[in-house]
Parts: structure tokens; sequence; C-alpha cells
């Protein structure tokens, strides 16, 4: 059994016990939901926004009953391209509550304002920043559209970075800061993204604002960080563009250091605003040491770590039995991290590109080739392949090199079995099999799976 309860009794693959997954959220957790009034009668959390959210679309039900379905889920899913014996049942979280590491809300101008009493015309002049004439939304986007809603009870976001949206609110009306109006493009407050390192516990404020002119920014951010003393660093990142994406380009470090560390698998992690960063700390640890013992590194394998982000999972690999690894990843600040990420953990067998997963794999194979190798690198030791692609899945061109390469073992892990369903499909024509299959819950409470797949060839 794990120290957090993802493995279950009866070890994997075996017949679920119905009990064993139930939230396990400790005596004190569940007072505090208690008195902010979000119990049902069966003792379950309630999200009083679940309705108009929608992004938690199974929260008020008993999460046993959202693993056993999801597990369901899978089995459908895989049966096209995997035996029964290849599925292990997923493994869930002890408390599923809390687990959102990245809290983001954007701002937005909300009713009119009513005029504190004593306050109208006629006084003395204010001595700070007139308050704004309406109000501030913040929250989340009701599911597929613009409309802010209050998500002040989240149940699944971590309860400190909520509490700092809360106060860059109260602060934008404090300095008369006013929200962005996304229909006009007028306004100076857009977004706060919020991370906070789950086992450092520093924390990473991204203040995202129309404009580069930030007016009384150090007295916004001393008055920030006064609030919520756990912040570590303030930034300011510059969106002027009309656009759903959230962050710019440009950035200013406004407080601290820039970025936030956390820890995973024992090694560190430097977190900037931009990087790639798993929303689910707890399970993310699970996935990864999951993903390496599928792998099975001996110590003598060559690990390709595609679609690698910061390099989280190819540094863990490289100290959990890889004998070198290559990532590779199409965006340059990503990459970057990766570098600093093996530097900053004193990991030297490990080296990182910027580059097209698909175009990177087409060279490496074209090479391999023309050196008449397949399955080994050019000092003989055996490929593994990692590889965690976005939703949209993989790409013809990636997979028709992985097999020409042809290594030992893949792990593919996936945040969208469907894609994965699809890509193992076209690899099974090429003679490589599932072997097993392995959910982990990294989004309780809502529809997504995350899975990983070992393929070997048969
Ligand atoms: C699901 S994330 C996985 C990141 C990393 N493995 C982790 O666990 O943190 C997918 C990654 O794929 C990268 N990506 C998307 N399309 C890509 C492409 N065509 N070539 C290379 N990388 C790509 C993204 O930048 C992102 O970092």
């Amino acid at each position: 059994m794990k120290e957090n309860g993802q493995k279950r009794a009866g070890g994997q693959g075996g017949k679920r016990p119905r009990q064993a997954a139930r939230p396990q959220a400790g005596p004190r957790r569940r007072q505090e939901r208690r008195q902010e009034g979000n119990v049902a009668a069966n003792g379950l959390p309630q999200c009083p926004v679940a309705r108009q959210c929608g992004a938690c679309q199974h929260v008020n039900q008993p999460y046993d009953q959202q693993l056993a379905a999801k597990d369901e889920r899978v089995a459908q899913l895989f049966s096209q391209v995997a035996g029964p014996e290849a599925l292990r049942s997923i493994l869930g979280m002890r408390d599923p509550y809390a687990y959102r590491n990245k809290v983001m809300s954007p701002f937005a101008p909300g009713a009119p304002r009513k005029a504190a009493p004593g306050k109208r015309g006629g006084g003395k002049r204010p001595s700070r920043p007139a308050s704004p004439q309406r109000d501030i939304l913040c929250g989340m986007y009701a599911a597929g559209t613009h409309r802010i809603i209050d998500t002040g009870e989240c149940l699944i976001e971590n309860a400190q970075a909520k509490q700092v949206i809360r106060t860059v609110r109260s602060l934008m009306l404090k300095f008369g800061i006013p929200p962005y109006d996304e229909d006009r493009g007028t306004g100076f407050m857009r977004h706060a993204v919020v991370r906070v390192g789950h086992t450092t516990g520093e924390v990473l404020v991204t203040l995202v604002t129309n404009g580069q002119q930030f007016p009384g920014a150090k007295s916004f951010c001393r008055e920030l960080v006064r609030r919520c003393p756990f912040i570590t660093t303030v930034v300011q990142n510059i969106n002027e563009r009309q656009t759903n994406v959230v962050l710019g380009q440009r950035e200013q470090v406004l407080y601290g250091p820039g970025f936030i560390l956390d820890k995973l698998c024992g090694l560190s992690f430097r977190i900037s605003s931009q990087s790639f960063y798993q929303v689910n700390s707890v399970q993310t640890e699970v996935l990864y040491r999951q993903a390496i013992e599928l792998a099975g590194f001996t110590g003598a394998e060559h690990a390709i770590d595609a679609y690698c982000g910061t390099g989280t999972i190819g540094l863990v690999a490289a100290s959990m039995g890889a004998a070198q690894v290559t990532g590779v990843d199409c965006v340059e600040s990503s990459i970057r991290d990766a570098r600093q990420n093996a530097r900053h953990n004193g990991v030297d067998n490990a080296r990182f590109a910027v580059a097209d997963a698909g175009a990177f794999m087409r060279d490496m194979a074209a090479q391999a080739a023309a050196a008449g190798r397949a399955g080994t690198d050019e000092e003989g030791r055996p490929l593994v392949l990692l590889m965690d692609p976005p939703r949209a899945g993989s790409t013809e061109e990636f997979l028709r090199a992985a097999v020409q390469l042809a290594p030992e073992r893949i792990a593919y892990i996936s945040c969208n079995p469907e894609t994965q369903v699809r890509d193992l499909g076209f690899l099974k024509q090429f003679g490589y099999g599932v072997r097993t299959v392995q959910p982990v819950d990294m989004f309780p409470h809502t529809d997504h799976i995350e899975t990983i797949a070992l393929i070997e060839c048969m």
C-alpha cells in the first residue's frame, strides 16, 4: 500500500474492493467542510456551484463510484487494442479534494457598486485612487461560456491559491485598478494565475495585465504579500492581444525570484509562469513512478522522453535506472527549464532538444537506419521510449519513426485515452502490442482519465 493510499490491497490488476478508494479526508478537514456548510446528509462534501461551473461533472457522486465508472470506461475503450488481462484498476487519491496546485481566475467588470454612505461628493479629496464604479468579478468561466461564476468555495482548488485570487480582487478595488473588459479591450487586470509548490509551499503569483505600465505596482505587491505572507514571488505578464490565450510573451518580476521550486520523486523542479507542470502533484508522483516501473529500467537503457515539458519524467527516469535520457519538446522555455532542472539536480546523463517531436524522431530513425542499427543507440544501449503527448495524441510521423527506431518498450502516458487507443491501434499494425494499461486518477470529480500503456514488440 502506498503512503497516500493509491495502491489498493490485493495488488495490481485485481478486483478493487469498493471501500478502499473512498475519500479518506481527515476528521479536521471534514469538520472544516462541515463548517463551510458544504456537506450533504451522506457526509460527502457538496459543491454549491457544481451545476453552473460544470468543470467537475461528478463532484457530488461518491468517489469510489467515480473510480468504478472510470475503470469501466477504460475497459470499454481499450477492448479494441488490449486483452482484459492487461487492464489494471485505477489508482485513486486518499483525499481527492483541494488537489489543484494551479488556480487561475479572470477578472471582469461586475454590477455597478453602491457608494458607501458619507463618501458622496463634497468631502475631502481621497488620499488613494477612487474605487471603481463597478464591482469586480472573479472565479471560473461557466462551461462553454465566458460568463464568470464565483467559485469561492471550489472543492478541488488549493485553498491558499484561492485566497490569493480573492485578495488580488479586493486590492484591485482598493487601488482602483480596473478589470479587463474583453468586449471592449479596455481595463488593466486580465487574470491572476497562482501556482503552489506542493512540497515546498512556495507560491508564484502571475498577474496578467493589458499593458506594461502598472502604476503603484510596488505598493500593490507589498500589500498582496502582507495579506498573503506565504507568497514567495510575483510576476507581471503582459498580454495586450484580444485573445483567449491567457499569457502573453513579455514578463517582468515584481517580487522574489520569479519562479518556485517543487519536489517530485526526490528531485527538485523549477516552475515558472510559462512552464507546463502537472496540476495534481500527489498523483503526478504516482503516475511517474508507475510509468518508470513499467518501463523497466535496469541501468543499461537509453530513454527517449518525447513531449518532455520541463523534463520531469526523463529526469526521474535518469535518477531511477535509465543510463541516458534524451528529451524533446517544442516549447523553448520548457526546454530551458528542463536543462536548468537537470543542472540543478546534478543529473548529467540527460540532454534536451527544442523540436517538433515527430521531426526529431524521424531524424533519429534516419540516423539509426544509416548506421544499420535498430533498437539501440550509437553506444549499443537498448532504447526505451517514454511519451506523453498533448490531448490530441501523437502523429503518424512520430509513430512511424518510433516503429523504425524499434525501442524495446514504450511507456505511453496520455490524458486522453481516446487518442491513445487510436495511436495504439496504429502501432499494433507493426507488431507492438499492449501489455499493461494502468489508469491513474489525476483529475478526481471530472470526466478526465489519465492512462499509462506499456507497449512491447510481441
Ligand atoms: C501533456 S504535456 C507533458 C509534459 C511532461 N511530460 C510532464 O509530465 O510534465 C505535453 C507536452 O507536449 C508538448 N508538445 C505538444 N506538441 C508537441 C510537438 N509537436 N512536439 C514536441 N512537443 C510537443 C507540450 O509543449 C507539452 O509540454
